[in-house]
């Protein structure tokens, strides 16, 4: 799939993975909606971007990802302005223990919300254009992290949704293919203040740390570079992506089919 002149939205997109998104979608001629929580953050990375790319190519958009109404209308306000909705990059994600019931609303059902949303404006079976959806899980979703119970809750719970609903895009003719992404530990605000960050946990950290002493960690560009992959491979449907700092895999699942 070329990318000039598709439409892509991505979500928390202000800041760290979603912005690496933001701008290897620009670079490849994509024209993108910048959608976060962080009003001053979105629009000085806006700001920025429109001196690079022009300010028809971005529009940034304050969307709470737990809010239905607030993504409603900021997909309406994409295809208003851009005339459809070709990606969705569902990113925005948070890593907080304390708010466990926080991270289920914005890391799994922020990423359900989004792409029930989307079908809306990118289902062929709606007049859409198809496209596709890829959704920014965690080597968390592939194998327990035990600081984080619940964050990795929600990343096996974006594996499992992202399958099921490539299964069902393929099998129900939407068009769109869906895919997500597993990063082991990036460089990124998320990654700082750790032991606040992992709460009746935080006596876990060093065994976290442990961990990223032993598989690394690696650049917001790395993720990128992965997804573009995903966007632009049109075999590609239902994959989980993995990568770390010794590289990427895709991801193979046991079947139960035979
Ligand atoms: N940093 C890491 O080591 C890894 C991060 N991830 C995932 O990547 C995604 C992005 O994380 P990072 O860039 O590292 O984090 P970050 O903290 O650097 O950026 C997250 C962005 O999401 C926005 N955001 C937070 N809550 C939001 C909400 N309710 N609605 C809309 N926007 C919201 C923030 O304002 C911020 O701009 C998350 O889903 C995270 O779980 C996955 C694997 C590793
Ligand atoms: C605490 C910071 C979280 C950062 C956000 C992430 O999503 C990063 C997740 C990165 C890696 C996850 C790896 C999970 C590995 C498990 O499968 C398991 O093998 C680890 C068991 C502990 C160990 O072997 O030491």
């Amino acid at each position: 799939m070329a990318l000039n002149d598709k439409t892509a939205v991505v979500t928390g997109a202000a800041m760290g993975i979603g912005k690496a998104m933001t701008e290897i979608l620009l670079q490849n001629g994509a024209q993108v909606a910048i959608l976060d929580v962080d009003k001053t953050a979105g629009e000085r990375l806006t700001e920025e971007l429109n001196k690079r790319y022009g300010a028809e190519k971005t529009l940034f958009l304050n969307c709470n990802v737990e809010s239905e109404e607030q993504i409603k209308a900021a997909f309406q306000k994409t295809v208003e302005t851009f005339g459809g909705i070709d990606i969705l990059c569902n990113n925005a994600g948070i890593l907080n223990e304390s708010t466990w019931e926080k991270i289920v609303s914005i890391n799994l059902m922020g990423v359900i919300r989004g792409t029930y949303l989307a079908l809306e404006h990118m289902s062929k079976l709606s007049g859409g254009r198809g496209g596709v959806i890829v959704n920014t899980a965690s080597m968390a979703g592939l194998g327990p992290l035990p600081s984080c119970p619940v964050y990795t809750a929600t990343k096996s719970g974006v594996v499992g949704f992202t399958r099921a609903m490539a299964a069902a895009s393929a099998v129900s003719g939407y068009g769109i293919r869906i895919n997500v992404l597993c990063p082991g530990f990036v460089q990124t605000d998320l990654m700082s203040n750790m032991s606040a960050r992992l709460g009746q946990f935080s006596h876990l950290a060093d065994v976290t740390q442990q961990l990223i002493e032993k598989i690394g960690i690696i650049n917001v560009s790395d993720v990128a570079d992965c997804l573009l992959e995903l966007v632009t491979d049109e075999t590609k449907n239902g994959e989980a992506l993995m990568l770390f700092r010794k590289g990427k895999q895709y991801v193979t699942f046991p079947s139960f089919s035979e």
